[in-house]
């Protein structure tokens, strides 16, 4: 869900950054020649996420997510995927303070702040992060704030009501017999929370 157009949220991790592995490039290359129209968020969980940068951009991800954790550049960074024409987001991990991450807010279209411990579907939403995005809203009110991890219909309305404006839901949709009600059953919670 997001406050613009819906984005394809694609979770890249390296085995690494992360202690799971997905899938790269190729992948989604192969992707965008099935979905063309679709706008693509790559949520990088890897170490060294300006190595992928212009594959990313080559196979045509839209906007392009890395963690503050995994690089020491963080402005060369931002630069570099905005020369390769992609909208740039940054997440933080659950145990790193989003004090962190202010100084670099300015420079991102969009900050990414992770409800889970990043590298596995289905685990339990952590409520205690809602803070962070209250003072990142309260702080930043035109910026796009997502929240990744355990999102349900169960707490997506608490994410709103902290300011969040972008949700990446995995479980609550992928593990529900009736997907389209599942969406349609979020998008619900959402509206009545905002
Ligand atoms: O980034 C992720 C894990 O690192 C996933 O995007 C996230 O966990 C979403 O899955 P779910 O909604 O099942 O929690």
């Amino acid at each position: 869900m997001d406050s613009g157009a819906d984005f394809l949220h694609l979770d890249v991790m390296d085995g690494h950054f992360v202690p799971n592995l997905t899938f790269g490039h190729p992948v989604v290359k192969c992707l965008r020649t099935k979905i063309p129209d679709a706008m693509f968020e790559a949520h990088m969980m890897v170490s060294h996420p300006e190595k992928w940068v212009q594959p990313m951009a080559d196979a045509g991800v839209n906007r392009y997510t890395f963690h503050l954790e995994a690089t020491n550049d963080i402005e060369a960074l931002v630069r570099k995927i905005q020369e390769a024409g992609m909208k740039v987001g940054i997440g933080i991990k659950p145990n790193t303070p989003v004090d962190d991450v202010i100084q670099y807010v300015d420079l991102c279209d969009l900050v990414l702040i992770m409800t889970v411990e990043p590298g596995f579907g289905g685990q339990k939403f952590m409520q205690n992060m809602m803070p962070k995005i209250k003072f990142l809203r309260s702080q930043f009110p035109n910026v796009d704030i997502e929240v990744d991890g355990g999102v349900s219909h169960i707490n997506i309305g608490c994410c709103a009501q902290a300011g969040a404006n972008v949700i990446v839901a995995g479980t609550a949709v992928t593990g529900a017999k009736n997907k389209p009600e599942a969406i349609k059953g979020l998008r619900d919670e959402w509206n009545k929370a905002i």
